[in-house]
């Protein structure tokens, strides 16, 4: 079906915006064919699709099913860096190590941008600031996890072109490093409406070094971009291998530094974790502040379910909201699909949302969650539901107060997962296969006769199966 829509859009678009733009495009199709889930490789290309091919798309689809067909685009997020981030969260000491480098690329300059669009491609940033006026400081919901990136934030949003210059974000997939750099341009703006702010997604950026090379425009790339008084920039690592971009960049990074203009980035590593970006860049990004921003824990993304419920006019009762956050850990963006289908099941069959109809309107999700239930996820799970440390599942620890708990995450681990006893074991801390057993055999007899250890198992099952 997806490779009948491909070819029916080459009929009707220039070929190199179906290259570009449509086969690139990883497509699953429901089993009844009324639904087709696109994956996209980043934020950038997914807002692009959206805005110009998905009805396309869609009237494409509809021609060939027979049936309307729903278009759904989700990211496809790229691989993690292959180095582990600093596990707290904070500035990152300057002494990390850098990420193994990808295989060298061979770089002529404007094989840099090898899918540049030709027809349809996003306007030049001129005097269009590009924010979002809906990203703020106010819709940011605080928590742990962000709390020390928002200070950072605010402090650069009220004084610009002091402290913390530049600014390093960097966090995960959809852990709202974009939505925080909005918020510090709309906050800028709000108090001096003058300020020349500029968002720029990294590609954008690359795109824009293109094509001032094509037209010889260099004069008004420069002075576009040295003007200004906050440079907002999304997503660096995408500059990897980019020569031309990254000396760009780099002239007008000095610009705007010796200015005093405020310079912000994200990117989904650290500076010293970042590939095929030339050392100089590297340092420079380094010499502000970095702040990471972590995967917000439960409590946060309750938070954060509930406020955008409110957003939306409707409400989320809490234990609906702890439902959701338990079981969709991922990252912000996820939780803002879980509820935006949790509200549309709601207004479509015009009942009230709840536990059960959360799981019917989740229950995709949910199941492929449930194929994908790790030990990791289990030993998590049980030690937030006993109230211990996820380390006291390894550790050699034996108070019955966590030495129960443990037991149980075996238990669970041979139920749920398809780990030999062997395997768990190793994953308990090192412990013996026959641990492991006796583990299992206790809880699963206990379970008979002790109602309130089965009623918690059952709760501890259905919070990791959703
Ligand atoms: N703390 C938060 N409070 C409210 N909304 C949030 C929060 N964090 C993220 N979001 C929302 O989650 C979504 C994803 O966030 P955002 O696009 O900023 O992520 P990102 O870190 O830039 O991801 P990517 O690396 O994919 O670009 C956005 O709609 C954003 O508004």
């Amino acid at each position: 079906m997806w490779s009948a829509c491909v070819e029916r859009l080459s009929q009707e678009l220039p070929v190199q915006q179906v290259n570009t733009w449509i086969r690139p495009l990883v497509a699953r199709v429901a089993d009844d064919g009324s639904r087709v889930t696109l994956a996209v490789a980043n934020r950038f290309k997914m807002d692009w699709v959206r805005a110009q091919y998905v009805g396309k798309i869609g009237a494409a689809l509809q021609a060939i099913a027979g049936q309307p067909v729903a278009v759904e685009l989700v990211l496809a997020p790229r691989e993690a860096p292959s180095a582990p981030r600093p596990s707290t969260p904070g500035v990152a000491g300057g002494a990390v190590p850098r990420v193994a480098v990808a295989p060298a690329r061979t770089d002529p300059v404007f094989a840099e941008l090898p899918e540049a669009p030709a027809a349809a491609e996003p306007p030049l940033p001129d005097h269009k600031h590009r924010l979002n006026p809906a990203l703020t400081f106010a819709t940011l919901v605080e928590g742990s996890a962000n709390r020390m990136a928002r200070a950072a934030a605010m402090h650069v949003a009220a004084s610009p072109g002091q402290l913390y210059n530049p600014l390093f974000i960097y966090g995960g997939v959809g852990l709202g490093k974009t939505h925080l750099v909005h918020a510090i341009g709309n906050q800028l703006l709000a108090d001096r409406p003058d300020a020349k702010v500029l968002y720029i997604h990294a590609e954008q950026f690359v795109s824009d070094v293109v094509k001032s090379y094509q037209r010889k425009t260099f004069d008004a790339f420069k002075q576009r971009y040295h003007s200004l008084d906050l440079l907002l920039i999304d997503d660096v690592q995408f500059f990897a291998n980019k020569d031309r971009t990254q000396e760009e960049f780099f002239n007008a990074f000095e610009a705007l530094l010796a200015k005093k203009s405020h310079i912000v980035m994200t990117s989904d590593t650290y500076p010293k974790g970042l590939t095929d970006i030339h050392e100089r860049l590297v340092s420079r990004f380094d010499s502000g502040l970095t702040v990471a921003i972590e995967p917000p824990e439960l409590e946060m993304r309750v938070a954060i379910l509930i406020s955008k419920a409110q957003a939306e006019g409707a409400t989320m009762p809490e234990d609906v909201a702890f439902f959701v956050a338990k079981n969709v850990r991922s990252n912000v963006r996820e939780l803002e699909g879980a509820l935006r289908k949790i509200l549309a099941y709601s207004r479509f069959n015009q009942k009230e949302v709840s536990i059960a109809l959360a799981r019917e309107a989740l229950k995709d999700l949910l199941s492929i969650q449930n194929r994908q239930i790790s030990v990791e996820n289990i030993q998590k799970t049980v030690a937030d539901f006993y109230k211990i440390k996820v380390a006291d599942m390894y550790s050699k620890k034996r108070p019955a107060n966590i030495a129960r708990p443990r037991q149980i995450a075996m238990y669970l681990a041979k139920e749920l997962t398809q780990k030999s006893l062997p395997e768990i074991g190793e994953l308990f801390g090192g412990r013996d296969h026959t641990t492991v057993l006796h583990a299992v055999r206790k809880i699963a007899a206990e379970r008979q006769n002790q109602p309130e250890l089965n009623q918690q198992l059952h709760v501890l099952e259905q919070t990791l199966k959703g």
